[in-house]
């Protein structure tokens, strides 16, 4: 029987996931899906061969969020299973924490810890650890594996770690974590493809989904990245606000009488895109509108990741390739130009034919620095790591 190995990984508004036939300790995707759109009304899931040929493509009922998604995936593919030995599943956890710097193999203590740090993270962590029992109950028996955005910054040097509040709270793990670790990680392993000198020096890699953020790589290591203790610190995003002075906190606090979990709300899944514009947390539908506000919520956008990039570059002390990925990076060339375009000064010049054809270099050749989109594939890391944990031979 043919061994596999399923992965899953939860994002904000996606539940992508992966089943992978495993031959000598590498695997090979057999299917790829992905529910999207999840919370912004447009929800659709796709299931693709391991050709890319659609096997399968239905719009979501509205009502219908992560868990209805992670269900329909699972028993799709529990059918295709026949045949197959499953020796694992892996799953994408984004908080591990000041704890967890490495891919784990799950177990019931490992939960209770992991659940831990579900306020740190309430857009990804509840579903990520949904998906682990949702995988236990069909397979109670089944070894799980849980790979961390968090993990790859745990190396990042200390200064670009830590707060400047008083000592005692970075011992009790109030640190800057960075999240999209293995989306930078994958772009890492294949940077030497499109770039052998930019791999060895130095790259920011803008992870521009429905959680955004920007990480500098030096010599394929994460250095610094815009987000920080949790997932809402940074560029903004569909509905997070991203960098905010902490002050308005305490004026929601102490002004406007809001409580905790009401601050949570407004700064998880009210602000960012969505906030900005009143339409839409969703960058096609905000590219496809005429209104002012779709407008204005995607300059801020812009203009805070070109103020990112800037920040970035001081940090590594100057640059040698730019690389988008993710949702937006991949797929929006009107937001990856305005960004190009206003960092003109930077020496990017963008080639608007290769940027319109969403191409692997979007720079023209004589662009001081080059800049390229190149499609992430978290579940391919996540099934590397599992497999490595689970045969550390
Ligand atoms: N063709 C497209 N044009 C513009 N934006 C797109 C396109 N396809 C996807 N996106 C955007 O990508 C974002 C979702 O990114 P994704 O990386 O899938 O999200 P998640 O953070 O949930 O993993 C959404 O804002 C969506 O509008
Ligand atoms: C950490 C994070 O924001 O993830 P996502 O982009 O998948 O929402
Ligand atoms: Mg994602």
């Amino acid at each position: 029987m043919t061994q596999a190995l399923l992965v899953i990984n939860a994002g904000s508004s996606s539940i992508k996931f992966a089943l992978y036939t495993v031959a000598g300790g590498a695997p090979t995707p057999c299917y790829r899906g992905q529910a999207d759109g999840l919370g912004a009304s447009i929800g659709s899931l796709q299931i693709k061969d391991d050709q890319g040929k659609r096997l399968l493509h239905e719009e979501l009922p509205e009502s219908d969020g992560h868990d209805e998604a992670l269900d329909r995936a699972l028993s799709w593919l529990e059918e295709r299973l026949e045949g197959h030995d499953l020796i694992g599943a892996g799953h994408r956890v984004v908080h591990g924490g000041p704890e967890f710097s490495h891919p784990v193999r799950i177990t019931d203590d490992i939960l209770e810890r992991l659940d831990g740090f579900c306020e740190l993270a309430p857009l990804h962590q509840p579903h990520n650890l949904r998906a682990i029992h949702a995988v236990a109950r069909v397979r109670p028996h089944l070894p799980q594996v849980a790979c961390f955005d968090t993990a790859v910054h745990r190396q990042q040097p200390r200064v670009a770690q830590r707060f400047a509040l008083p000592r005692q709270y970075e011992n009790k793990g109030v640190l800057r974590y960075g999240f999209h670790g293995l989306s930078y990680e994958y772009i890492a392993s294949v940077l030497p493809d499109h770039d052998r000198q930019a791999a060895e020096g130095r790259t920011i890699v803008a992870h521009l989904g429905n959680g955004a953020s920007m990480c500098a790589l030096h010599g394929g290591q994460s250095v610094a990245s815009t987000m920080g203790f949790t997932a809402l610190d940074g560029l903004p995003m569909g509905q997070r606000c991203g960098n905010i002075d902490p002050g308005v906190i305490l004026y929601l606090l102490q002004n406007e009488g809001m409580n905790a979990a009401e601050i949570e709300d407004l700064l998880y899944r009210r602000s960012g895109l969505l906030g900005l514009s009143g339409i839409s947390a969703d960058m096609r539908q905000l590219l496809e509108s005429d209104r002012r506000e779709a407008a204005e919520a995607v300059e801020y956008y812009v203009y805070r990741a070109v103020r990112e990039v800037g920040s970035l570059t001081a940090a590594l002390g100057g640059l040698d390739a730019l690389v988008f990925t993710a949702g937006i990076g991949e797929n929006a060339a009107p937001v990856r130009a305005a960004i190009c375009e206003q960092l003109g000064w930077l020496g990017i010049t963008l080639d608007r034919e290769a940027n319109a054809h969403n191409a692997g270099r979007i720079t023209t050749t004589d662009s001081r620095i080059p800049a390229y989109i190149i499609p992430t594939n978290e579940e391919l890391m996540i099934a590397r790591h599992t497999l490595r944990t689970l045969d550390p031979a």
